[in-house]
């Protein structure tokens, strides 16, 4: 592919980024970012704005002595003194950048720089020969170029390629441009600018109409050749272009868009990660690309099809943009592919369909109560299903247990005793022990209860409770498993599975302790 389909990427994580109220980060945080972006091969990293404060120059000095791989830029407004110290932080840069800008829209000129529009073009062009006898590579922002007139963009454009400019930025400032009208702006940029192409047309859109990525690409296709944007869409207001966005759909569909970047897109989701830590911005989960359910499948039709056939349901491997793996979640949309699946993950195969549909039946109903089902709560149920189908002995048809402070607690319990329904009802110093004495007084088993013990299984409120109950009997010790959201209940199974245990004298299978 020609370097004219090469879409340079610019970050401004660290400069725009950093303007999101609350992201802001100190000069070691900032290198650190600085470093992995170097590493994920971006071409420009905007390091700051570096007359905003001391602070901020000595990032941006830092970054510029650290970074040798890709180019370092500071922001400066077209004043004399902003320059001035954007050259002096980048003076040590192996490759440097000074981004000089100046509000060109009617709005801006009249009430914020208070200037007319020829003042402006006079400042712009001062601003961009003051920077290019400083530095060799220079770019010029028209501040609110969505809403600025187009022969005014062309006549200011004209003038500070002219005085040195080698990168035109329009930006959409405050997110207003829809994708089509923008693409025709620039388009009619390249097209009527004279000295148009002695520079690369670069973009920097904001995301207060959802519409950053949309209108960067857009941009692209009408010529733009840079594209500004933020790791996690980070940035003023509602936010940047995401990078990570941008990136991957340039190399998902170079296809159609024809185009290519330099990013090594294995470092995207460290880098998304990085920053999120050290902005302390959390990064949505339906978040595109670096979000937690970016390549994760509940669905049970989308996860039969995944592995079937992974392209069924992705567009990109999880591999291709820094995650490990993509996911199978289970919960309660799941079917029975993913869920067979993952227990073989697991090592637990099912030498039947009954089987297989048993454990299925049990997990559909433990997804209706928990809102994701962990690897840990796999394992529990199987053996708790297993542990259930071992005997028929003994089986828990219903339980309930009345515990109120002050009251002595109460359990009733329905069990199946062979083919016979048995109903009982106890009292006990707590609802386990009168659930255990409940069943006891069914099973008249004489067995004697010596350890009890229960184990969350995953992290959370919703976590099944796993217990283990061992009973002796005449000399003999089983220990008996059960797993439920409901630890009362996962008791009254794992105490059902004990005497099970000791009727069908099964050591053998489940050794003596
Ligand atoms: C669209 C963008 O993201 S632009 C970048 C925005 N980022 C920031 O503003 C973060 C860093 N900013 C700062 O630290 C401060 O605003 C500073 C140091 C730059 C300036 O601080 P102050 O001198 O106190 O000025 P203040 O911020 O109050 O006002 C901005 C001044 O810059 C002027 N100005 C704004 N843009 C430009 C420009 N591109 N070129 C020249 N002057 C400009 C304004 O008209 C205003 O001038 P006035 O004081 O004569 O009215
Ligand atoms: C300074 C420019 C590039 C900017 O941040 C904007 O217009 O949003």
């Amino acid at each position: 592919m020609s370097n004219d389909n090469r879409v340079i990427i610019f970050d401004t994580t660290l400069r725009d980024g950093e303007q999101s109220p609350g992201a802001s980060m100190t000069r070691d945080e900032k290198l650190r970012v600085a470093k992995q972006l170097e590493k994920m091969r971006v071409d420009v990293i905007e390091a700051g704005f570096a007359i905003a404060s001391p602070g901020d120059f000595e990032s941006v000095k830092t970054i510029a002595e650290a970074v040798t791989e890709s180019r370092v830029c500071s922001l400066s407004r077209a004043l004399d003194a902003d320059i001035d110290r954007a050259g002096e932080a980048l003076q040590n840069a192996a490759m440097g950048r000074i981004h000089t800008f100046i509000a060109t829209s009617p709005i801006h000129m009249k009430y914020k720089l208070q200037m007319e529009p020829d003042q402006v073009v006079e400042q712009a062009v001062k601003a961009v020969t003051r920077a290019r006898n400083l530095i060799d590579d220079v770019e010029f922002s028209l501040e609110d170029a969505s809403r600025s007139e187009l022969d005014f963009m062309c006549r200011i454009i004209e003038k500070v390629i002219d005085a040195g400019a080698s990168t035109i930025n329009i930006p959409d400032t405050v997110g207003y441009a829809v994708p089509e009208e923008f693409a025709h702006t620039i388009g009619q940029l390249v097209q009527r600018i004279p000295n148009a192409d002695k520079a690369i047309f670069s973009v920097h859109c904001h995301n207060d109409l959802g519409l950053a990525v949309a209108n960067s690409l857009a941009a692209v296709g009408a010529g733009a050749r840079q594209v500004e944007c933020t790791i996690n869409g980070l940035g003023e207001r509602a936010g940047n272009a995401s990078l990570e966005e941008i990136v991957m759909a340039i190399r998902t569909r170079k296809d159609t868009l024809g185009l290519e970047t330099n990013i090594d897109t294995t470092q995207i989701v460290p880098a998304s990660r990085l920053v999120s830590s050290v902005t302390g911005f959390p990064v949505q989960p339906n978040k595109a690309i670096v979000g937690a359910n970016a390549f994760a499948h509940e669905s049970g039709i989308h996860q039969d099809g995944v592995l079937k056939h992974r392209e069924t349901y992705e567009i990109m491997t999880a591999q291709d943009v820094g995650w490990n793996t993509n996911r199978m979640v289970l919960g309660k949309h799941s079917g029975r592919a993913a869920f067979r699946s993952r227990l073989e993950e697991l090592g637990t195969t099912f030498a039947t369909d009954s089987e297989l549909n048993n454990a299925f039946s049990r997990f559909k109903d433990l997804a209706d109560k928990k809102h994701e089902i962990f690897d840990e709560d796999l394992v529990a149920l199987v053996s708790d299903t297993r542990a259930e189908a071992s005997s028929e002995q003994f089986k828990l048809s219903s339980l309930s247990v009345t515990s109120q402070t002050g009251e002595t607690p109460v359990a009733k319990i329905v069990m199946q005793v062979g083919n016979e329904e048995r109903r009982a009802e106890s009292t006990g110093s707590g609802p386990v022990d009168a659930t255990f004495k409940a069943i006891e007084s069914i099973a008249e088993s004489g067995a004697s209860l010596q350890i009890y013990s229960v184990n969350a299984v995953t992290e959370g409120t919703d976590s099944q409770g796993e217990v283990t109950v061992r009973l002796e009997n005449g000399g003999r010790i089983v220990n008996g498993l059960g797993a439920d959201t409901d630890i009362i209940i996962a008791s009254a199974k794992a105490y059902i599975h004990a005497l099970n245990m000791l009727d069908a004298n099964v050591q053998k299978a489940h050794p003596q302790v």
